[in-house]
């Protein structure tokens, strides 16, 4: 059994069919990439996947379990965390007070939270800025802090979405890096990228979607040579 099994997945807005019968799978342990051209519903899935969209067919098992159409929140304390293609965080706290929001509903002592917190930001180099409202540091360290904060609630699967965009060279570094620790440690991961580079150095596998369908799946080299998707990308 997989961790996470998407079968079939159906999603539209008002006519505009964006997931026309989606299948992922995502092994427990595996870091795995989706790719495909914009639109093609990347988003949308993880939307779902996350209970922010209902569906309107087909299902979504973690460890299972049915997840499809139940709240974020339940969705959350089960073991999936993700991360925005924009960063979500709270500009007006600091960066320390932002990674304590998600203890706030959890049986978490305060001291244990500090802990954490001081911990997953100095993996990250935000130690140092830990003190600043969260406006005042730059649009990569924003992805990074929103990744850890994710990380406070020790989530099982991180869905991490566009994570490269708009950072610079020497915090992907350090983002690459803290995938790789946390996935030593037994943490899976499943993230959208359009930076065939970065997933081929990270992925074990990726999947590709195009036109809310899916198109191929594969080692990241598999996946670069095969026709149909070049010609997805190239198509669009
Ligand atoms: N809430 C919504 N209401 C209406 N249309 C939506 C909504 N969310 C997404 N869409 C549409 O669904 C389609 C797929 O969007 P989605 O963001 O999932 O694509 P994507 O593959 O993530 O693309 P990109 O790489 O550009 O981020 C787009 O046409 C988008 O406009």
């Amino acid at each position: 059994m997989s961790l996470l099994e998407v079968r079939g997945l159906k999603k539209q807005f008002d006519g505009l069919v964006v997931l026309d019968g989606v299948d992922v799978d995502v092994e427990e342990g595996d870091i795995q990439g989706i790719m495909g051209p914009n639109g093609a519903g990347k988003s949308t899935l993880f939307n779902v996947i996350n209970g922010i969209y209902t569906a309107d067919g087909g299902s979504v098992r973690f460890r299972g379990q049915e997840i499809a159409n139940k709240p974020v929140h339940r969705i959350a304390t089960m073991g999936i965390g993700r991360t925005f293609q924009v960063a979500r965080v709270f500009d007006e706290m600091t960066v320390l007070q932002n990674m304590l929001v998600p203890t706030v509903p959890l049986s978490m002592s305060r001291p244990e939270a500090l802990r954490r917190a001081e911990e997953l930001l100095e993996m990250a180099t935000l130690d140092g800025v830990k003190a600043n409202p969260a406006v005042e540091i730059s649009g990569g360290q924003k992805k990074l802090l929103e990744f850890m904060r994710t990380m406070m609630t020790d989530p099982t699967l991180i869905l991490l979405d566009e994570p490269f965009n708009g950072i610079n060279p020497a915090l992907i570094e350090v983002l690459i890096g803290i995938v790789r620790k946390l996935n030593n440690q037994g943490k899976t991961f499943l993230l959208i990228s359009h930076e065939m580079p970065h997933v081929s150095e990270l992925c074990n596998t990726v999947a590709v979607l195009a036109a809310g369908g899916n198109v191929a799946r594969g080692s990241p080299s598999e996946v670069r040579e095969n026709p149909t998707v070049i010609e997805a990308y190239l198509g669009q």
